[in-house]
């Protein structure tokens, strides 16, 4: 797990440290001069310099690789308030300057160092016009701190930002970086350490899923059986709809759910032949179990007067509970089975879309991606339940906190995907792990088998939810 912190975070911590020998800008421009040398020795630099501290890391960065035998360009294309005289005097030496976009466009690699945290309203049509053309330009673009133009706590461009292919990370990583449209903007981040590492640091504000998350629980004892794992059920599966129930179920099995019933609204199947260890039911039969430990609802379930009845009844009921996909637009249309979910003692889960999460939080779609960690903070408040917020960079919050998946790609984009990670967080959850901590190791390992599966496949065409399900069984079992 990586902290993340938002802006407001880290003005506390530059404050802080702002009597700081060396200044942090001139340990920002030495680190920021190192990793491009590393890197780039030899190349033409085209240095974009800001009104702010954002660029004066451009112009310390810039010093130093002219001190180190550089070539390099700087344009600034907005005044800057206080330059201080070795800035300036970089700045005046003769022919460094350019004017204008094109005088950067024989450069090798871009520096951007026009806006970072600083960013606070939507740039003009002369700045758009700049980053446009400078992404045009095709080149490696390495941002400072964040590709310029992209709200780096949200994720959000405003309403353009440079397409980065390294984001050099300034004091610590940034949620905007891994979610929303931060993932398409900041190519690879590194994080650039500027503190000693005996300094003191704010609490994160969130923290990045960068690695498998343990689960020691998932470890089977010798003297064990079925019975030990667990009973799932999950509902779903109207007509037309089966496959999802199917997915949802499959994926239980191979991640060690002990016994998996699926009870479907239109039970048109008997069993499920490629799955035979499934237990297939009508749904008005099996909620009527004793011997359930734990309930998913949602996989094709459609939104019928039976769907309804049947999340009422699982909302009354003391099992653990999982809701995803129709559960939620049931849900989002009555607001007496929200008042269910908020005071129910069991827990429970909500796994939303962001368009299940805009229609529970009655707000559009683009609202909910323009601040997903928002969002997810205010559906896990006002329903009193843990949330597993999907799309790029997966939220999961909980009362305790919230924090972002790092791994999954665009591939995973297809239908079926949302209900083999239901089936994925109701058997591990099963299992002995928290909702939470089931939310987020099945993101991870769900993102991650996607991830694998890209180094195959380039362009991420035509993943299909269920190739996954094996590859997430080996991950489970590493
Ligand atoms: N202060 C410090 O101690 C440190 C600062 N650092 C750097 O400083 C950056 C933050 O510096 P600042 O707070 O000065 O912020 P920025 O340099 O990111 O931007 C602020 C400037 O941009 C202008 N601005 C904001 N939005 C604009 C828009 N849409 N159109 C036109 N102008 C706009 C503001 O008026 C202000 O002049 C960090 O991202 C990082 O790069 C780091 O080096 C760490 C240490
Ligand atoms: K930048």
């Amino acid at each position: 797990m990586t902290p993340l912190y938002l802006s407001a975070t880290l003005r506390r911590l530059e404050a802080d440290y702002a009597q700081h020998e060396p200044p942090l800008i001139e340990l920002a421009g030495k680190s920021i001069a190192q990793w491009l040398l590393a890197r780039y020795r030899g190349s033409r630099f085209g240095v974009l310099v800001g009104p702010g501290n954002n660029g004066a890391d451009a112009l310390a960065c810039a010093r130093r690789l002219r001190e180190a035998g550089q070539a390099l360009h700087c344009l600034v294309p907005l005044a800057r308030k206080a330059l201080s005289s070795p800035d300036a005097a970089l700045l005046a030496l003769s022919g460094l300057q350019v004017v204008d976009s094109a005088g950067l466009s024989e450069c090798d690699v871009i520096v951007d160092g026009l806006f970072g945290l600083g960013l606070n309203r939507r740039l003009d049509t002369s700045i758009t016009g700049l980053l446009e053309a400078i992404d045009g330009f095709g080149k490696p673009i390495v941002a400072i701190d964040a590709p310029s133009g992209l709200d780096s706590d949200r994720g959000v461009p405003s309403p353009v930002a440079l397409h980065a292919t390294h984001t050099l990370s300034m004091l610590g990583a940034k949620p905007g970086y891994y979610t929303a449209a931060g993932r398409d903007y900041c190519g690879e981040v590194h994080l650039i350490e500027l503190l000693p590492p005996t300094a003191a640091r704010p609490a994160a504000d969130a923290q990045l899923i960068d690695t498998q998350p343990n689960a020691p629980q998932l470890h089977r004892q010798h003297v064990s059986h079925k019975g030990t794992y667990g009973t799932l059920a999950i509902f779903g599966g109207s007509a037309g709809m089966t496959g999802a129930a199917l997915l949802a179920g499959r994926m239980a099995a191979k991640s060690g759910a002990g016994k998996v019933y699926l009870g479907l609204l239109d039970p048109v199947l008997g069993v499920d032949v490629l799955q035979p260890e499934l237990m297939l039911q009508a749904a008005t039969d099996l909620v009527k179990r004793s011997d359930l430990d734990l309930a998913a609802i949602g996989p094709g379930l459609g939104r019928s007067q039976a769907a309804q009845a049947l999340l009422q009844q699982l909302l009354a009921s003391d099992l653990p509970l999982l809701l995803d996909a129709d559960a939620l637009n049931l849900l989002s249309s009555a607001a007496e089975l929200q008042q269910q979910l908020r005071t129910r003692t069991a827990p429970s889960i909500i796994t939303p879309h962001p368009a299940e999460a805009a229609r529970l939080l009655g707000l559009p779609t683009n609202k909910v991606q323009e601040d997903r960690l928002a969002a997810a903070r205010e559906l896990q408040a006002r329903l009193n339940t843990a949330v597993l917020l999907k799309g790029s960079g997966t939220i999961c919050a909980d009362c305790a906190g919230i924090s972002i998946n790092g791994s999954g790609n665009g591939a995973l984009a297809t239908a079926g995907q949302g209900d083999i990670l239901s089936g994925l967080i109701a058997s591990l959850w099963l299992q002995g792990l928290s909702p939470i901590d089931a939310a987020r190791l099945s993101a991870f390992v769900h993102g991650h088998a996607a991830d694998d599966w890209r180094m195959q496949h380039r362009n991420g065409l035509g993943l299909c939810a269920s190739e996954l399900i094996e590859p997430i069984r080996t991950l489970l079992n590493r």
